[in-house]
């Protein structure tokens, strides 16, 4: 007799087992590397040149949601002094930075200075803005251009989160400016700059493997590495390069798009013996936004939804759950599979 297939969280479960065996197997890693793609054509509208890098980016967005991009139009001196800056500020006294602690406990997410909790499997300590002039945002004294750097740095991302956003409308053949008109409000960005420790003896986890919830993520990474994502069974070192960066894409779009687009699992592996120190711009969506695959992708084309609809903010909040009061069993973490129909 045929075996039920596994329904739900068991599923999940099963899923997320055979990527962690598969995870230890293979963290020696293999050979390949995520694709870099030019930026330039778009930002001077050579329609060749656009066509032919569309072409790259919907393959790396079906198949790995990552790629790396250059000529991006973020400076590349504003990339290495920011990156500067924050190794400053990290460096300072716990007492020092804890000047500048969130302030503001409605906020949506802790904007100022973090450092996980001691049992945190994380091993990292952030700062975290919204965009500039949020009156979320709690900035320090010291360095004193901290605050400039964090700001430009902002506009630049922000930017460039803006041309990524119409270029996954375009690879995904949407009506002009559809995603553009969907996520009309800026105010939900953040940009958050991290320094992962050195690795320890038994312990070398910066960042959990996870997806990310928004619609697209921006990386600036320095020298050190330690940036994965998951691939058929692989974990794909992203190996630095100055002045690229990383895109990857959210559950958002995984989501509106029936799943023709991934957004990757990804974790940080830290280094022994090195801070890693990196700057991710989250090119977000207002919470109010309700999020279902859309007709072109379902019934348009007679295929059934992969996902149920939900408020972004709902999502957003079980996430945050998942940090604020992990679950003790890997599990029972909340990832956009929760929203996943059986099919
Ligand atoms: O620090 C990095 O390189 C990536 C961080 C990341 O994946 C995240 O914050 O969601
Ligand atoms: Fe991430």
């Amino acid at each position: 007799m045929a075996r039920p297939r596994p329904q739900g969280r068991e599923r999940e479960i099963g899923k997320r087992k055979r990527r962690e065996t598969s995870a230890a197997r293979d963290l020696e890693m293999g050979e390949a590397s995520i694709p870099t793609i030019d930026l330039s054509p778009f930002l001077r509208e050579d329609e060749d040149g656009k066509k032919k890098a569309m072409e790259v980016i919907t393959k790396a967005f079906s198949e790995y949601g990552f790629f790396q991009v250059v000529n991006h139009g973020v400076s590349l001196n504003l990339m290495k002094e920011t990156l500067e800056i924050s190794k400053v500020f990290f460096d300072y006294s716990d007492e020092e930075k804890s000047k500048s602690r969130p302030s503001c406990p409605n906020a949506p997410l802790p904007a100022g200075y973090t450092r996980q909790p001691a049992h945190s499997r994380d091993k990292n300590e952030f700062f975290l803005t919204f965009p500039p002039g949020s009156n979320f945002n709690v900035f320090p004294q010291n360095p004193p251009q901290f605050r400039d750097l964090f700001k430009e740095m902002f506009v630049q991302m922000s930017k460039l989160g803006v041309v990524l956003e119409s270029i996954i409308n375009e690879c995904l053949g949407l009506p002009t400016n559809f995603l553009k008109e969907f996520n009309d409000d800026r105010n939900s960005d953040f940009l958050v700059a991290l320094r992962y420790f050195p690795a320890s003896n038994n312990d070398n986890n910066g960042l959990l493997e996870h997806e990310d919830g928004n619609i697209v993520s921006l990386v600036i990474q320095d020298e050190v590495g330690g940036l994965q994502v998951h691939k058929n069974g692989e974990w794909i070192p992203v190996v630095p390069v100055e002045g690229t960066i990383v895109v990857n894409l959210g559950d958002v779009i995984q989501v509106l798009s029936n799943k023709k687009f991934k957004s990757a699992t990804h974790r940080v592996v830290s280094t022994e013996g090195r801070n890693r120190y990196s700057y991710v711009f989250f090119h977000n969506l207002r919470g109010d936004r309700w999020i279902e695959p859309i007709p072109q992708f379902t019934k348009d084309i007679g295929e059934p939804p992969k996902y149920r609809g939900f408020l972004f903010k709902d999502y957003q909040e079980l996430r945050m759950r998942n940090k604020t009061h992990p679950p003790s069993r890997p599990e029972d973490v909340i990832h956009i599979s929760h929203y996943e129909m059986d099919t």
